[in-house]
C-alpha cells in the first residue's frame, strides 16, 4: 500500500518528503555533472574548429566553419538547460524509472540518465491519467531552485501496482498556478496537462486548430508544441523556418522568453503589426476604420490604386525626332498605362521596360501619323537648306549627306531599321527618360498608402467597393507623412509590396554600363528599375564566415535587413480569431508551403465579420495565393501556385489555468452576455478573494483607478494590469466618427502611470490581449461594451486577464449587478 503524505516525520529525522527530496537531489546531482562533462565537450569542440582552421585549406575552413557552428548551437542549449534540468519521473509497473527534463542527457556510454520532454518516452509522463495509467503507477514532478531540488509533488495513477511507494504531495502543481507573474510568460514544460500535450504532439503536417477560453493554456501550448516540431523534425522546420504571430508588441515581448527558455532561439516571434519590413504599427484603428481596412475588399481598392498614376506624374509625353514634335496626351498615356498593368500583375515595379516599350509603340504610331519618315526628311532638308545657305555665306563646304546617312540617316526602304532608329534616339533623350521615371516611378507600399490619404485618388481607387461615407474618414487616417500606422495598415502595405513586385535590389554579379547604355541614369536601369552597381565584387574575395558570424546574420536577417519575403516552414497564430481577411492574406503569402498551428477563441473575436475572415484563413491554409481581386479563387485545387488542401486537426482545451474560480466567475457572467451559447472553461484554482466591483462618479473614474492600483501594491508582489477603454482617436478619428468620449486617450493613460511602479502597466483593452497580471484593475465596463458591435467580447477578454485579484470601476450601478450576480 502506498499513502500520500505531506511533510510527515519520518523515522529516521526530516520529514518523508524531506527523505524524498534527498534521494532526488542524488540523481539529480549525478545528471548536472554529466551536463558539465558534456559542456566540457561542446566547449572542446568549439576549440577543435577553431584548431582546424589553423591548417589553412579551404575545406578545413568549411569544416570549421560547420562543426564550430554545431558546437556553439549545442552549448547553448546545454546553458538553457542548466535551470531546473530534471523535472520529472516516472515510476512504471514494469519497475522501469525513468527520469524527463529539459534535454536528454546520457552516460559516455549511451545509457540514459535524463529523456529529453519532446522524446516520445517522455510521452507517457504528459498523457498518463488515473483512467488510463499507460504502465505509469507514479508521476513525481520535480521543483528545483538552480541545481537544489525543493519540493515535490506525486500523483498516484495505478494505485493497485504502488506497493511500497511513498506518495507525497501538497498541491504543488496548484500553487504553481498561484505562483507571482513577473510580467513574461514561463515555460510550463513540468506541468503540461494531458490535453496540452495532444496539441503539443500533434502531427506535424496540415493545420492544428486549438480553441480554447481564456487561460486554458493556447499561447503555453502553441510556444512548446513549437519547441516540440524543431526538435522532431529539426531538418524540416529548422531549415526553412518557424514563425510565430501575435497579435501586438506587448504581447510578443510578453512571450517572448518562453522559447528561449524551452533552448529554442532559431523561430521568428512577430506582431502582426511588425511583420512587414520598415513598417511598424502604433495604434489600433477604431472598430469602423478596422472593419474598412481590414476587409477583402480592399485587395481591390489596392490593386485599382497601384494602376493608378503616381502622385506627380506628368500628363504629356514630348519627344523630337528628325525636327519632329511627337506628342502623347493624358488619355493615350492613361490607357497605355492600364494596358501595362493589364499584362503584368503582380509585378509593377518590374513593368516598367514593358511600360517603355509600349510608349516607344505609341509615339512610333503618332510619328507616323504625322506624316513619318517623309515629314522627317523634309524637317530634315529644311534644317540642312538653312544651314547649307548660312555655310555657303561663309564660304564653307555644305552638310555631309553621306556622313550623315553613315550615321543612321534615314532612308528609303529599310523598315525595321527606322523603327530603331527612331527607338535608339528617343531613348537617347533625356526629356523621354526624365519622363519615364516620373510616369512609372518605382514606388513603395509606403508612398502608394500615403497616396490614398488624397480623398479623391481614394475614390478613384475605391470604384463601389467602399460606401462613399467611408472614403473621407479612410483617407484621413492615410494623409501626412507623419501619420501613425495602424495594425490593419501593415497588410494593406503587404498587399501593396505584393502588386508593386520586388523593389530595385542591386545586382553583384553584373558590372556597370553606365557608359554605353542610355537607359542607367544616376546608376539606375531606368527599363528594369535595377540598380546597377560599379561592382568588383568577386566570389573568391569574399572571406569565410566563422559560424558566430553567421548566426549573427541570420538573425539580421531576422531583424528585416534583408528585403525579400520570406516563407516559413510552419506558422503559429495565436489570437487567430481576431485577424481581419487582409491579415490572412498577409500571412498566406508567407506560408504557402506551411503547416499551421491555429491558436482562438472566437468568444474573444473583436473581428465583427467572422465568415469572411473564416474564408479567408482557409484560402491562407490552403495555400491559395490571394486573389489580385480581392476574393478567394475557391475551388481551384492544384492549380498554379495552389497547395493542396491539408488535414485540419481540431482540438479545445477546457480548463483555465489563469484565473481563480472566484474571477473565471465574473467572467463567466460577462460571456453569458456576449455570447449565451458559449461554455466557459472549468477554472481549477479557489483563492477564497472576491473581484471588486466599485461604482463611481463618471469623472472620478481615473482617480479611483489610481487609488484601486495603490491599493493592489500593497496586497499582490506582481504585476498589476490597469486596463482601460480604446482610445479611439489614436488613429487620428474620433472626430469624424464622434463614437466616444475622448477620455482615456495617450496622454491620460500617461499620466495614469506617473509615478507608479514598473510592475504596474496602463493599458487598453485592445493591448490586454493575451496577457496576463496577478491583478487587473478594469475602468468603466459599460465604455468598453458601448464601443464597438463587440464590445461585450472585448471586455470578456479584459475581465479574464488577472490571476488573484480583480477590481471593476463602474459609472452605471447595473454594471455592478452585472458582474457579481448570476442571471436567474
Ligand atoms: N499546464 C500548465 N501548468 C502550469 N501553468 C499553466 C499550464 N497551462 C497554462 N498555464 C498557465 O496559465 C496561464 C494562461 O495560459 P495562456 O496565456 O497560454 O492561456 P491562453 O489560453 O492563451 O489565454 P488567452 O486566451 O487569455 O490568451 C499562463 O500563466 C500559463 O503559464
Amino acid at each position: 500500500m502506498s499513502s500520500k503524505v505531506t511533510g510527515r516525520p519520518s523515522s529516521t529525522g526530516g520529514t518523508v518528503k524531506d527523505q524524498e527530496i534527498a534521494v532526488e537531489q542524488r540523481y539529480v546531482d549525478v545528471a548536472y555533472e554529466r551536463l558539465e562533462e558534456m559542456r566540457a565537450d561542446a566547449q572542446a569542440m568549439i576549440r577543435e574548429g577553431y584548431r582546424q582552421s589553423l591548417a589553412g585549406t579551404k575545406s578545413s575552413l568549411v569544416d570549421r566553419d560547420a562543426m564550430v557552428h554545431q558546437a556553439a548551437l549545442r552549448a547553448q542549449a546545454l546553458d538553457v538547460a542548466d535551470d531546473g534540468l530534471v523535472f520529472g519521473r516516472l515510476d512504471l509497473a514494469s519497475q522501469e524509472v525513468r527520469y524527463v527534463g529539459r534535454i536528454g542527457v546520457r552516460t559516455r556510454d549511451h545509457d540514459s540518465i535524463v529523456i529529453d520532454w519532446r522524446a516520445p518516452a517522455a510521452e507517457d509522463f504528459y498523457r498518463a491519467t488515473p483512467e488510463d495509467p499507460r504502465g505509469v503507477v507514479r508521476r513525481r514532478v520535480l521543483h528545483s531552485r538552480g541545481h537544489t531540488v525543493v519540493d515535490l509533488e506525486d500523483d498516484l495513477l495505478d494505485p493497485g501496482a504502488a506497493d511500497g511507494m511513498t506518495v507525497v504531495g501538497d498541491g504543488a502543481f496548484l500553487a504553481s498556478l498561484a505562483r507571482t507573474r513577473e510580467g513574461a510568460m514561463r515555460d510550463i514544460v513540468a506541468t503540461i496537462q494531458r490535453e496540452q500535450d495532444e496539441v503539443i504532439r500533434a502531427p506535424a503536417d496540415g493545420t492544428v486548430l486549438v480553441r480554447g477560453a481564456p487561460g486554458t493554456g493556447k499561447t503555453a501550448v502553441a510556444l512548446h508544441r513549437v519547441a516540440y516540431l524543431l526538435f522532431r523534425h529539426r531538418r524540416r522546420f529548422g531549415s526553412r523556418g518557424v514563425l510565430v504571430i501575435g497579435p501586438n508588441r506587448r504581447f510578443t515581448a510578453y512571450i517572448e522568453r518562453v522559447l528561449p527558455s524551452l533552448g529554442e532561439g532559431s523561430a521568428t516571434l512577430r506582431s502582426l503589426g511588425d511583420l512587414v519590413d520598415d513598417a511598424t504599427a502604433t495604434v489600433h484603428d477604431g472598430p469602423r476604420l478596422a472593419r474598412l481596412k481590414g476587409g477583402e475588399t480592399m485587395a481591390a481598392v489596392l490593386r485599382r490604386a497601384v494602376a493608378d498614376h503616381a502622385p506627380g506624374a506628368p500628363g504629356e509625353l514630348r519627344v523630337v525626332f528628325k525636327g519632329v514634335v511627337v506628342t502623347l496626351e493624358r488619355d493615350r498615356l492613361d490607357r497605355i498605362r492600364a494596358e501595362v498593368h493589364r499584362r503584368s500583375r503582380g509585378s509593377v515595379n518590374a513593368a516598367r521596360g514593358r511600360a517603355a516599350e509600349q510608349l516607344l509603340d505609341a509615339l512610333w504610331q503618332r510619328f507616323n501619323d504625322l506624316g513619318g519618315p517623309e515629314a522627317a526628311e523634309a524637317a530634315e532638308g529644311a534644317e540642312a537648306g538653312l544651314w547649307n545657305a548660312i555655310l555657303a555665306a561663309d564660304g564653307l563646304d555644305p552638310l555631309d549627306d553621306e556622313a550623315d546617312r553613315g550615321r543612321g540617316g534615314l532612308r528609303e526602304g529599310d523598315g525595321d531599321p527606322k523603327r530603331a532608329q527612331f527607338d535608339a534616339r528617343v531613348r537617347e533623350q533625356r526629356s523621354f527618360t526624365d519622363f519615364l521615371v516620373a510616369w512609372w516611378p518605382i514606388r513603395r507600399p509606403l508612398d502608394v498608402l500615403r497616396s490614398l490619404g488624397d480623398p479623391d485618388r481614394l475614390r478613384r481607387a475605391a470604384g463601389r467597393d467602399l460606401d462613399r461615407a467611408d472614403v473621407t474618414p479612410l483617407a484621413a487616417s492615410w494623409a501626412g507623412d507623419g501619420a501613425p500606422l495602424s495594425y490593419q495598415d501593415v497588410a494593406l502595405l503587404d498587399e501593396i509590396d505584393a502588386l508593386l513586385g520586388p523593389p530595385p535590389r542591386p545586382s553583384r554579379r553584373r558590372r556597370a554600363h553606365t557608359d554605353d547604355d542610355p537607359f542607367v541614369v544616376d546608376g539606375v536601369n531606368i527599363l528594369t528599375g535595377e540598380e546597377v552597381a560599379d561592382e568588383t565584387w568577386e566570389p573568391e574575395m569574399q572571406e569565410l564566415s566563422t559560424s558566430m558570424e553567421r548566426l549573427e546574420r541570420s538573425r539580421r536577417v531576422d531583424d528585416g535587413v534583408v528585403e525579400e519575403r520570406p516563407e516559413y516552414a510552419h506558422i503559429v497564430v495565436d489570437e487567430a480569431q481576431d485577424l481581419s481577411p487582409m491579415q490572412w492574406r498577409m500571412l498566406g503569402r508567407r506560408g504557402r508551403q506551411a503547416s499551421w498551428t491555429i491558436v482562438e477563441d472566437p468568444a474573444q473575436s473583436a473581428w465583427e465579420d467572422l465568415d469572411a475572415a473564416r474564408r479567408a484563413m482557409d484560402a491562407a491554409l490552403g495555400g491559395e495565393r490571394p486573389s489580385s481581386r480581392g476574393r478567394s479563387r475557391r475551388g481551384q485545387r492544384g492549380g498554379r501556385g495552389t497547395a493542396p488542401r491539408r488535414v485540419r486537426n481540431e482540438y479545445e482545451l477546457t480548463t483555465n489555468y489563469r484565473n481563480s474560480t472566484e474571477i473565471a466567475a465574473v467572467s463567466a457572467r460577462v460571456l453569458a452576455r456576449a455570447l449565451p451559447e458559449a461554455r466557459p472553461a472549468r477554472a481549477v484554482r479557489t483563492s477564497g478573494i472576491d473581484p471588486a466591483v466599485r461604482v463611481v462618479p463618471e469623472s472620478d473614474l481615473a482617480g479611483a483607478a489610481r487609488e484601486a492600483v495603490e491599493e493592489l501594491l500593497g496586497q499582490v508582489e506582481g504585476t498589476i494590469g490597469l486596463i482601460v477603454p480604446f482610445a479611439l482617436e489614436e488613429s487620428g478619428q474620433l472626430a469624424l466618427q464622434q463614437e466616444d468620449p475622448p477620455v482615456w486617450t495617450p496622454a491620460a493613460r500617461e499620466r495614469l502611470a506617473d509615478g507608479l511602479p514598473e510592475r504596474v502597466q496602463v493599458l487598453d483593452v485592445l493591448e490586454a490581449k493575451g496577457l496576463e497580471f496577478d491583478a487587473a484593475v478594469i475602468v468603466a465596463p459599460e465604455t468598453v461594451a458601448a464601443q464597438s458591435p463587440r464590445g461585450l467580447r472585448v471586455l470578456y477578454v479584459a475581465v479574464s486577464r488577472a490571476t488573484q485579484r480583480l477590481t471593476v470601476l463602474t459609472a452605471d450601478p447595473e454594471w455592478e449587478r452585472t458582474l457579481l450576480t448570476d442571471r436567474g
